[in-house]
């Protein structure tokens, strides 16, 4: 598989959905069985709201945000069997899935010179790709890589999102965050700027009653029969 991915040309594949629906997993799987690069645009997102804490921004106010967004270096690390996240040096890979930048990521991450900051760095990072990338997040297929090979949109019903999610918060109530999840995507599909929305070239895939074997299967599939011309 590896052999047959370096003679191809490269592929962007953009996949986007609300939290929960297996963006990361899919994605991560993909690019490891395709030989691409992997890019988890929410871990950025996650990053810079995680400096916006650590320096005492009030990241309810877009201004205090906006005025301070090119301060932090951002790096992501692209290897599908080992991404990596780091703000100025520091590795971030776990702090930035604590609670207090899941709660605060939505604000932050709606500021348009937010947006502008990240989405300027996504698209290098998704040309610098030798053979393709994978690139999640939400706004990927729509404002990103408008142009990407292939645009996916996962979905899943919230009830599986939440018995996901619950099921790697270990202790954490099912209803609680059930309605977490929810304001979340709430918050992302509102937004101003390039909201959290479903491509018109995009193929939905909804994963309620798949196993994350078969959405990656599913995936896999669509990428070789767009390689192939299909
Ligand atoms: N089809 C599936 N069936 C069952 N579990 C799944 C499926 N897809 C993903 N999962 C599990 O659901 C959880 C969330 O998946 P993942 O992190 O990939 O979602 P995501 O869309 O990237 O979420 P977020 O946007 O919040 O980061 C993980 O524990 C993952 O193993
Ligand atoms: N392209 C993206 C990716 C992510 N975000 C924001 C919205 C999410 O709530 C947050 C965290 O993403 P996750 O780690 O849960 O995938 O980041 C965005 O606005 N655009």
């Amino acid at each position: 598989m590896e052999n047959g991915a370096r003679t191809a040309p490269p592929v962007i594949v953009a996949i986007d959905g609300p939290s929960g629906t297996g963006k990361s997993s899919t994605s991560k799987a993909v690019a490891a069985q395709l030989g691409l690069s992997y890019l988890d645009t929410g871990a950025q997102y996650r990053a810079i709201t995680w400096w916006m804490v650590n320096n005492g921004i009030d990241t309810t106010d877009p201004s205090e945000v906006a005025a301070v967004v090119g301060k932090p270096e951002i790096v992501s690390g692209t290897d599908p069997s080992a991404p990596t996240i780091t703000v100025d040096g520091v590795d971030v890979s776990a702090p930035i899935r604590g609670q207090e930048v899941t709660s605060r990521v939505s604000a932050v991450s709606a500021v348009p010179e937010v947006r502008a900051r990240i989405t300027e760095l996504q698209r290098s990072i998704a040309a610098a790709s030798e053979h393709g990338i994978v690139v999640e997040g939400r706004d990927i297929g729509t404002t990103v890589l408008p142009d990407a090979d292939l645009k996916i949109f996962l979905t899943a019903s919230p009830e599986a999102r939440a018995a996901r999610r619950h099921g790697e918060l270990k202790g954490a109530d099912l209803h609680t965050t059930r309605e977490s999840l929810i304001k979340r995507d709430t918050a992302d599909s509102t937004r101003k700027t390039s909201p959290l929305a479903k491509a018109g070239d995009a193929v939905e895939v909804d994963t309620t009653n798949l196993t994350l074997q078969q959405v990656i299967e599913c995936v896999v599939t669509l990428v070789e029969e767009k390689r192939a011309g299909k």
